[in-house]
């Protein structure tokens, strides 16, 4: 059923603290409310004892908990096989041999990237993402044909999740010559400017981050960098942003997507780059790789870095694997750091849902609060640490109030 205007979501299951014994966490409570939506915001939350006597519509939650609908903050929808059939990927060599192949096998893929996209936007939402950041290749072979299927595919879903769009220019902004597609892309809608490697693939840091922080500036756009560049070549090229980031004023706009370089260098350096960050508001998204290092994301967190998790590529000729599932990609992170105890689980949500949680470190509830966006995940789990643990089974998905995906 989908509801839009105002109603009641009643008997909803939230988290109000955590249960001690002998002065340890040992599990979480909750409490039963009605939460009144109107006009896509939660502007009443009441005791499940309190009668409700008005005639507005009701949507019975039956004591499923409620957890803040997913964003996924790093994937390629115009990229994606799903939604098409199987494709064997090749043997990983180097970016390189990956890239060559791109150069024919994007124009190629049957259904089309419109089709692809928004078989790939309704995977994620079925999984309870409301958010989408997707990077669209714009390079010199499909031109900007992905651009404007990922703008159509998030057309479709309007009302249904909200997206953003990162330009990037995969074959290396100078490498491919593209600035100019590039000025093109951010006139389209596109809101943030992407790059890849500039060591590796523009073979140019300096002139690469220049005219990636030149692009954004004049198009009032954010920017986005994938930087794979291992070790010391990563720190240097964090460094270098993180300065143009401050020349630029570009403070709080700008996020390095991987970071990869943060995993091989000594934690005295992790420290280093991790404060630099936090002060000039520079965030990272991980996408917990299976090939590669895990970066220090416990050490970025505590230092005030704001980290967030994507699906990055998946089922496409990067990668075979992944389901489209934030809370699966939580799951996995909480795997690698062995984060097992109840507060540890529960605060890795915030990774998904853009730091939102259900509990303040004092274990107060904060989420939901009256005024909030009723956008939320209905899921078969007693409380957070669970939901992430267990990948809890999702039942429903509300975005601005609406439930999207699944029933009730
Ligand atoms: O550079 C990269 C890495 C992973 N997936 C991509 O699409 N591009």
């Amino acid at each position: 059923m989908s509801m839009t205007s105002t109603y009641w979501l009643t008997n909803v299951c939230l988290e109000s603290g955590y249960r001690y014994e002998n002065g340890r966490i040992a599990g979480t409570e909750t409490e039963i409310c009605h939460l009144l939506i109107e006009n896509g915001k939660i502007t009443q939350i009441v005791s499940a004892d309190t009668t409700l006597d008005s005639d507005l519509p009701k949507q019975d939650a039956k004591n499923l908990l409620l957890l803040p609908a997913f964003r996924d903050m790093h994937i390629h929808i115009d990229k994606t096989y799903y939604g098409g059939p199987w494709k064997a990927c090749s043997p990983p060599v180097n970016i390189f041999t990956r890239l060559k192949e791109e150069e024919t096998l994007l124009t190629q893929l049957l259904p089309t990237a419109r089709e692809r996209a928004e078989a790939m936007l309704g995977l994620l939402q079925k999984n309870g993402t409301t958010h989408v950041r997707s990077h669209c290749n714009i390079d010199p072979y499909i031109g900007l044909k992905n651009l404007e299927a990922t703008l159509q595919a998030f057309e479709t879903y309007s009302g249904k999740l909200s997206g953003e769009i990162v330009a990037f220019p995969q074959h290396g902004l100078l490498r491919s010559n593209v600035v100019e597609m590039a000025r093109e892309a951010l006139r389209m809608g596109v809101t943030s400017m992407g790059g890849v490697d500039p060591a590796t693939v523009d073979q140019n840091i300096e002139k690469s981050l220049n005219t990636i922080m030149e692009l954004a500036v004049e198009a009032d756009a954010d920017v986005d960098v994938h930087i794979h560049d291992p070790g010391h070549l990563g720190i240097f090229t964090f460094k270098r942003l993180a300065a143009l980031t401050e020349e630029a004023g570009w403070q709080g706009r700008v996020t390095v997507s991987h970071a990869l370089g943060l995993a091989d260098v000594p934690v005295e350096l992790q420290s280093e780059v991790a404060e630099l960050f936090a002060q000039l508001g520079i965030a990272i998204t991980s996408t917990v790789p299976i090939n590669r290092a895990t970066i220090p994301i416990p050490l970025l967190k505590q230092k005030g870095v704001s980290v967030s998790l994507g699906d990055d590529s998946i089922t496409d000729h990067w990668s075979p694997f992944g389901q489209g599932d934030s809370l699966e990609r939580v799951g996995r992170l909480a795997e690698r750091f062995r984060w097992s105890d109840e507060r540890s689980l529960s605060e890795a949500l915030g990774f998904i849902t853009g730091g939102k949680l259900p509990l303040s470190a004092e274990g107060v509830r904060v989420w939901p609060a009256v005024g909030d966006e009723a956008s939320a995940v209905l899921v078969h789990a007693s409380c957070s640490a669970e939901a992430v643990a267990r990948r809890a089974e999702r039942q429903a998905v509300l975005y601005r109030g609406t439930v999207v995906s699944g029933s009730l």
